[in-house]
């Protein structure tokens, strides 16, 4: 179909293979859309009973949403192979195209623990170059850091349905239009304001922080009679599309660091199908993500279904917050902080 995405991609995209994988993962989207839209009245909701790699709980929507998405991408020639949240290993064949240039990286719903609340769920994705267009690719292939994406973005299934594109240099928002099933441009060069005053996080794991993460929503939390002298706002939607596309629109900073609740686990998120393509949006638009100390797209993968902290949003707010990763009187601050809990009144 030919609509105002394919008009921005072929100006924005680079070439027309990107075009043609942009293409296909917005299909994909918009078929999820309808699904999403459409899943108590056709008995698309609860658990499949089964678990994914990462051991957890699948809903009937996760496994559908991932079906989709690997009709269209196996439809489309420019892919080589991609990787999905949901399947254990990289899905590569020679029987593909020489034509296949693309490796993609999804997760097919994110936030789908909320899908029977109907808050607003979503799917992400990413794009990373085939080291060696001609041949099948290998596993080795995907494990790329996040800086080598050529395009990244996002749906979110929402009030309406949005579409974030992000391609080098520029970021834009496009909504499914239910009349004509079009995406229609509705914001395009999108900027991140620098500064914020929310902040994400998930406030019931505040005794497993590490100190500049305790420090930094502590300072948030004392609001104007604290030193940031300001008062700030917090959200948690618990689906981290509907977090970023608040920050994209208003500014903010989220926070999913690493904690001491699963030592195991160096973080909640994953790499490859969250944090990268999340970083390459936000750094499109100027803002700016890590995992407290190092940039999200120079972490070195590892595996697949990888996990890290991530903390992302207005440049001015994920800035202080490295410092004080750096700062090493951070523990020191953190006793000025320790009798004010998130739940504590800051006055007392
Ligand atoms: O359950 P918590 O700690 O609030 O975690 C919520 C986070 O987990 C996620 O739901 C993970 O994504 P999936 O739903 O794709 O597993 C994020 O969207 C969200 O930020
Ligand atoms: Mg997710
Ligand atoms: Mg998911």
């Amino acid at each position: 179909m030919s609509d105002e995405l394919k008009d921005w991609l072929d100006r924005h995209g680079g070439d027309s293979a990107i075009t043609d994988t942009m293409l296909a993962l917005a299909g994909g989207c918009r078929l999820i859309a309808d699904a999403a839209r459409r899943g108590p009245l056709i008995g698309l909701v609860g658990s499949a009973g089964s678990s994914n790699v990462q051991g957890e709980v699948q809903q009937q929507l996760d496994v559908y949403t991932n079906d989709l998405l690997c009709d269209a991408l196996e439809a489309c020639r420019s892919v080589a192979g991609y990787a999905s949240e949901e399947m254990e290993d990289a899905i590569t064949s020679a029987r593909w195209s020489s034509d296949g240039v693309h490796l993609v990286l999804f997760d097919p719903l994110d936030g789908s623990s909320n899908i029977e609340a109907n808050i607003s769920v979503g799917t992400i994705f990413s794009v990373l170059p085939h080291p060696e267009p001609g041949r099948a690719p290998e596993a080795d292939d995907f494990l790329q850091p996040g800086r080598h994406q050529l395009a990244a973005g996002y749906a979110v299934y929402g009030p309406a349905t949005s579409l974030v594109v992000a391609v080098a240099g520029r970021t834009a928002v496009f909504t499914l239009e239910p009349a004509s099933d079009a995406w229609v441009l509705t914001r395009d060069a999108v900027r991140v304001p620098v500064t914020a005053r929310e902040f994400a996080i998930n406030a019931s794991n505040e005794r497993f922080w590490e100190a500049p993460v305790q420090r930094y929503v502590a300072e948030c939390v004392a609001g104007a009679d604290g030193p940031r002298s300001r008062d700030f706002n917090m959200r948690w939607v618990a689906s981290l599309v509907a977090e970023t596309h608040r920050i994209l629109s208003r500014g903010g900073v989220f926070l999913y660091p690493r904690d001491g609740k699963e030592p195991r686990k160096p973080g909640r998120l994953r790499l490859m199908y969250e944090a990268n393509p999340v970083a390459f949006v936000m750094a499109q638009a100027g803002a700016c993500a890590v995992t407290g100390s190092h940039a999200i797209l120079d972490v070195r993968p590892e595996g697949l279904h990888q996990r890290v902290p991530l903390i992302f949003g207005s440049a001015d707010e994920v800035g202080r917050i490295v410092e004080y990763h750096a700062d090493t009187s951070a523990n020191v601050s953190l006793q000025l902080f320790k009798t004010r809990s998130l739940f504590v009144n800051a006055h007392a």
